[in-house]
C-alpha cells in the first residue's frame, strides 16, 4: 500500500509536486501518468527516501521510508537501469546488494531465474544490453521479496519483446497481490498494462480512476452494424461484452475490441456491415486531461 498525502516538493523556485494526494492499493497495476516534468519521478524519489518532502508525506505500508525497519523487504524500485557497477558480474552485483541487506545468496539465484538472467549470471554487467540491465534492476528490486514495487518509465528504450516481457511481469506481480506503481508518459502503454490510473500534471492530481472508467467517460466502445442485430447481441453478451442498441439499429459494444467482435460474429456466420471504434481513444482522453488540467477538473477515485 502506498499513500501520498498532501505532498509538496519544491526545488528552489520550482514546484515539482504540489499538494498531491492519492493511494495505490495491492493486487493491481497502477499507472502513474503525466507529461514530462509532471512530477512523477520526484514523487517516487520522495517515496524512496531519496528526496525529502517540502511538506506532506509519502508512505509505504503506513510509514515513511526512513522509518521502515527493513526497507528492501517492503519496497523495491527500478528507477535508473544504468545504476550498475559495470565491472561486477550480475551475480556479484546482486550478492553485494543482498548481503548489505541481510538477504541470503539463495535469493540471488531465485531472482536471477525470475528475470531470465540465470544464464548470464557470471557475465559482467558492463557488457549488458539495456534490456538486460533493466532485468538486472528488476532482480535487485525483487531481492527482499517486497510487497510494494515502483517502476519509473521501465519500458523506455526497450524493444517490443522487452516491452511485452515487462508488461507480463508487472501483471504477474499484481496477480501475486503486490502493489505495483509504474510511471509512464504514454497512455498507449498504460492502457495495455494498468488496471488503475493516477494522472498528474504540473505536480497536481488530474485523475485517479480505472482504465475502464476513463474509457467509459470518454465514450469508448465499438459501433457494429449487422442485418442480424438481435442474434449478434446475444453472441457478444455471452462473450462478455455490454451491448446497447441505438434507434438506427447500430449496436454499441464495450468490453470487447474490434477483433473480438469480428471473431465472434464470424464463428456464428453473422454478417457485419460495419465495425468501428467509437469516440476518443484513451490517448486522446489523456491528451485532453493533461493538455488543460482545469478543463475537466479532477476525476474522483
Ligand atoms: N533535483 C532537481 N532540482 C531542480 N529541479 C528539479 C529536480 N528534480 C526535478 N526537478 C523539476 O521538477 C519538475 C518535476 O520533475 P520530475 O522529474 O519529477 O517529472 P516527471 O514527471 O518524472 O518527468 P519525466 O517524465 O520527464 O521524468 C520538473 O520541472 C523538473 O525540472
Amino acid at each position: 500500500m502506498i499513500e501520498i498525502r498532501e505532498l509538496t516538493k519544491r526545488y528552489g523556485g520550482t514546484v515539482a509536486v504540489d499538494g498531491l494526494s492519492f493511494e495505490v492499493r495491492p493486487g493491481a497495476v497502477t499507472g502513474f501518468l503525466g507529461p514530462n516534468g509532471a512530477g512523477k519521478s520526484t514523487t517516487m524519489r520522495v517515496l524512496l527516501g531519496l528526496d525529502a518532502a517540502t511538506s506532506g508525506e509519502a508512505l509505504v505500508n503506513g510509514r515513511r521510508y526512513v522509518e521502515l525497519r527493513r526497507p528492501m523487504r517492503e519496497v523495491g524500485a527500478l528507477l535508473d537501469a544504468g545504476a550498475v557497477h559495470g565491472g561486477r558480474t550480475a551475480f556479484d552485483h546482486l550478492r553485494w546488494l543482498a548481503r548489505s541487506n541481510g538477504i541470503g545468496t539463495r535469493r540471488v539465484a531465485e531472482v536471477l531465474e525470475r528475470v531470465g538472467l540465470a544464464g548470464v549470471a557470471r557475465k559482467r554487467a558492463g557488457g549488458f544490453s539495456l534490456g538486460m540491465r533493466q532485468r538486472l534492476g528488476i532482480a535487485a528490486a525483487l531481492l527482499g521479496d517486497p510487497g510494494v514495487l515502483l517502476f519509473d518509465e521501465p519500458v523506455n528504450g526497450l524493444d517490443p519483446d522487452g516491452v511485452r516481457w515487462i508488461r507480463g511481469l508487472m501483471r504477474g506481480f499484481a496477480a501475486e497481490g503486490r502493489t505495483v506503481l509504474v510511471s509512464s508518459h504514454l497512455m498507449s502503454e498504460m492502457e495495455l498494462t494498468a488496471d488503475r490510473l493516477v494522472v498528474i500534471g504540473r505536480g497536481r492530481l488530474i485523475a485517479d480512476t480505472s482504465v475502464r472508467e476513463l474509457a467509459d467517460r470518454f465514450g469508448r466502445g465499438v459501433v457494429v452494424r449487422s442485418p442480424r442485430p438481435a442474434e449478434l447481441t446475444g453472441v457478444l453478451a455471452a462473450a462478455g461484452g455490454s451491448v446497447e442498441a441505438a434507434a438506427d439499429g447500430a449496436l454499441t459494444v464495450t468490453g470487447l475490441d474490434v477483433a473480438d467482435i469480428g471473431e465472434h460474429a464470424a464463428a456464428r456466420g453473422i454478417p457485419l456491415y460495419e465495425v468501428r471504434p467509437r469516440g476518443a481513444s484513451l490517448e486522446e482522453a489523456y491528451m485532453r486531461l493533461t493538455g488543460d488540467g482545469a478543463e475537466f477538473g479532477a476525476v474522483a477515485p
